[in-house]
């Protein structure tokens, strides 16, 4: 009898390690209950420090959500930071997935910079109390009346207390492929205002977080600030092609990072699948992890790698996904190694500043490197080295043999 309360805690890790539904929704219980909990901690502070409803919560809310993402085993890798560093009022746009995309915000989140939220999240337990002491502007979106006097009024606040704000103008949920149409509202807010519009985009979470597959695993994510859009001089007549050139630079980050998951995802894909090194690499669900290194000596760096990069080889993990661990014989072969710059999103139209060195990444690298075109590609992944003191990210591009 005395060994009983022994069951479930050998069944939760036993079911942990065998069924992935099971992770899903210990993750989802998890996060949910926890940020419940994390609110209960946070409205007394909240209340001692600024005695009611104040964007200045934030800060409170902000430091004690950070370290909920290692409990979820994800990352969250930045790029544009530059952008953020902006003076006064701004409104934030991002694309809008899950839940979970409270977690990236904090990584983010400016000073006196507070969001915009469908009203019925202020029912949500303590979460909904936190968010309104938070300084969160609720709107009704069956009632677009309603919702445009309080976004017009947001608008007159952003100036008088100079507070930015963030608005998710997908309006709802969405984990497809492309990002939904834009409402307009975020871009009335900031017209009104006449304040930037600074985008950020989240890359799709796929390739660890499929909430109709019922599948959450560690993953990282990508989060990506786009220089910012003056709205200055701009009218209602502006509205609409503001909200179209926002959605379009938005919307091709997200593909243009999504391209590179895909690949990653294959190139990890290709070498569990390929006949031998499943004999040494059970498969996993694919992820951005890669697989351990096989016990065979990498083959020595190409020469075509250019010199005016830094050289990203050996790079253990990602090279030995694309070893063939039976022979040792490299099943792709290594092109390119690109931008030592860990905010840098590597991708073909950034540009890639280091310390010591300007250079476009990606696409362009390649051909510049090896003359090759996108097409030719294999597959991309990216990946980490550590380098002296410095963490340096690599973009390494692979050819098929
Ligand atoms: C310590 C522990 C803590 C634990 C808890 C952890 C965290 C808590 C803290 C923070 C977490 C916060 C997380 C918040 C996440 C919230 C996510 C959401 O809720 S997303 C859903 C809600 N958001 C939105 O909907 C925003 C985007 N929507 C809009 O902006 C819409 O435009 C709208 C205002 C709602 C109206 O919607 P509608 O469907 O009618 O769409 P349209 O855009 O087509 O508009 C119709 C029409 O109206 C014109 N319009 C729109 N807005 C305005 C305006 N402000 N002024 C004037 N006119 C406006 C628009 O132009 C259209 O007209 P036309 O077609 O002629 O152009
Ligand atoms: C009554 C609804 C409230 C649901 C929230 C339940 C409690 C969640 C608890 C912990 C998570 C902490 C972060 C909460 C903030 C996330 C809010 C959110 O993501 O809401 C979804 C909303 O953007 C769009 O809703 P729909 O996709 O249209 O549906």
């Amino acid at each position: 009898m005395d060994v009983l309360w022994l069951i479930p805690l050998l069944l939760v890790p036993l079911l942990m390690w065998s069924s992935g539904t099971f992770v899903f929704y210990f993750k989802k219980c998890f996060y949910v209950g926890w940020m419940m909990v994390l609110a209960l901690l946070a409205i007394p502070l909240c209340m001692l420090k600024s005695g009611g409803r104040d964007v200045e919560n934030m800060r409170i809310i902000r430091v004690l959500v950070r370290h909920v993402k290692y409990f979820l085993g994800l990352r969250f890798d930045v790029s544009g930071w530059e952008h953020l560093q902006t003076e006064g009022p701004y409104v934030i746009i991002s694309n809008h997935q899950s839940s979970l995309d409270v977690l990236g915000l904090m990584e983010i989140l400016p000073d006196r910079c507070t969001m915009i939220a469908k009203k019925e999240l202020v029912y949500a337990g303590t979460v909904g109390l936190i968010c309104w002491l938070g300084g969160i502007v609720f709107i009704n979106r069956k009632k677009t009346s309603d919702a445009k006097s309080v976004m017009a009024e947001a608008a007159q606040t952003m100036l008088d207390q100079q507070i930015r704000l963030w608005v998710f103008p997908e309006g709802t949920r969405n984990q497809k492929e492309d990002l939904l149409p834009f409402k307009k509202g975020a871009f009335h807010l900031a017209v009104q205002a006449q304040v930037p519009i600074i985008p950020v985009v989240f890359s799709s979470y796929r390739n660890f977080y499929l909430r109709k597959e019922k599948r959450f695993n560690s993953g990282t994510v990508r989060l990506r600030i786009l220089p910012k859009i003056e709205t200055k001089g701009m009218t209602s007549d502006d509205i609409s092609s503001l909200c179209d050139k926002s959605f379009d630079l938005m919307q091709a980050a997200f593909r243009e990072r999504l391209r590179l998951q895909t690949h990653e995802q294959r190139a990890v894909e290709g070498a569990e699948h390929s006949p031998r090194s499943r004999l040494l690499f059970p498969p996993t669900s694919p992820s951005e992890t890669c697989l351990p290194r096989p016990p065979v000596p990498l083959p020595a760096p190409p020469p075509l790698l250019s010199p005016r990069f830094p050289i990203a080889w050996p790079c253990h993990e990602i090279s030995s996904c694309l070893v063939d661990a039976w022979s040792g014989r490299p099943l792709a072969r290594p092109v390119s190694a690109v931008c030592p710059d860990p905010h840098c999103a590597c991708s073909s139209s950034s540009t890639c500043t280091t310390t010591s060195s300007t250079s476009t990444s990606s696409s362009a690298a390649l051909q510049a490197v090896s003359g090759m075109t996108d097409g030719r590609i294999d597959a991309c992944c990216s990946s980490c080295m550590t380098e002296g003191s410095g963490h340096h990210q690599f973009l390494l591009c692979f050819l098929p043999f």
